[in-house]
């Protein structure tokens, strides 16, 4: 298997309800996700990503396109390509009189998991709900919640497993703690697809990563390569107190900050650093302090998302 996921040609409108017009959330998407990876679909708020999410995971009907889950194209066998996946949705409404024991068990069986290949207790222990595997749901604390919201994604033993915003509102324990089993799960061969408006979280997290905008894919690469695509660097610089600046070499963007320091930002294609440098203390501008900072996945999604 190459590709989790195989979408193409992928639309959907939402029908006009009452006075809200009809809304096309998805604008024709083409995108493959491999296999065995993590996967970060970035994009802001209304963009299209719960939609998405939803289709792919056979909640949500789309109004034209293919979807091909696990080799299983879902109009074809939609069984099938619903049983290769797995989501942990956004939203904490559960059964309030149902303990996580019962949640999980009755999740098995929606999904017609036989009694002798549930593994309830091993997912209790994965998701640290063995001690509040008897309580009710309602007194759980949401980030119990959560965590057994990843549990339940994860009774059919999914190949692919989907987390909206995972981490939206959550502590930094529990963050930590999710990001643990998710990298746990992906090392035993699980494919991970998740959605975060965190951006440093996705570029530490994902190996690739898809942005989307106003229903249309914009960009999808390597994290890595996204981010060297990027040809900006950021020379932060104390002088001192001194504001008399050198002619920069071309393309060299000088900019005080609000404390003082010197920020020049520069195309290290073109330039190097030792020469901005050079061009300041040749001019006698003291530098006692010098940094540097490399373009990071926020400034590439402001850039993909503007306007
Ligand atoms: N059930 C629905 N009926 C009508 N319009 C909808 C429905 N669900 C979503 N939309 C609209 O479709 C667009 C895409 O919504 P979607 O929830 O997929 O975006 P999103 O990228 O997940 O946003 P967020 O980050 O806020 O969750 C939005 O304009 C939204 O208002």
């Amino acid at each position: 298997m190459t590709n989790a996921i195989e979408i193409a040609g992928l639309r959907k409108t939402y029908a006009a309800q009452g006075r809200a017009p009809a809304k096309e959330a998805l604008k024709g998407i083409d995108l493959d996700i491999p296999a065995g990876g993590i996967f970060g679909l970035l994009g802001p708020n209304g963009a299209g990503k719960s939609t998405l999410i939803n289709i792919m995971a056979g909640l949500v009907n789309k109004s034209a396109g293919k979807v091909t889950i696990w080799g299983f194209d879902q109009d074809v066998n939609p069984r099938q390509s619903r049983a290769a996946i797995g989501v942990m949705p956004q939203e904490l409404n559960m059964d309030p009189f149902f303990t996580p024991r019962a949640s999980l068990e009755v999740q098995a069986g929606l999904y017609g998991v036989p009694k002798s290949e549930r593994w309830t207790d091993e997912l209790l222990a994965l998701v640290g709900l063995t001690d509040q595997a008897n309580a009710y749901a309602r007194n759980l604390s949401g980030g119990m919640r959560r965590r057994l919201l990843l549990a339940k994604a994860l009774v059919h033993r999914p190949q692919i497993l989907v987390l909206d915003e995972p981490t939206a509102g959550v502590d930094i324990t529990l963050r930590e703690m999710l990001w643990t089993n998710v990298r746990k799960l992906n090392e035993q061969g699980m494919t991970i697809i998740l959605t975060t408006h965190y951006l440093e979280e996705a570029e530490q997290m994902c190996d690739e990563i898809a942005i989307i905008n106003h229903g249309e894919l914009v960009i999808r690469q390597n994290t890595r390569d996204l981010l060297a695509g990027k040809d900006g660097k950021t020379l932060v610089l104390d002088t001192g107190g001194s504001r008399d600046l050198p002619t920069l070499p071309e393309g060299a963007k000088p900019e005080w900050r609000a404390d003082g320091r010197l920020a020049i930002s520069y195309p290290p294609s073109r330039i190097r650093a030792d020469q901005l440098l050079d061009a300041l203390r040749g001019a006698g501008v003291p530098i006692l302090d010098v940094a540097s900072e490399q373009p990071d996945l926020e400034d590439v999604f402001v850039e993909m998302t503007r306007g």
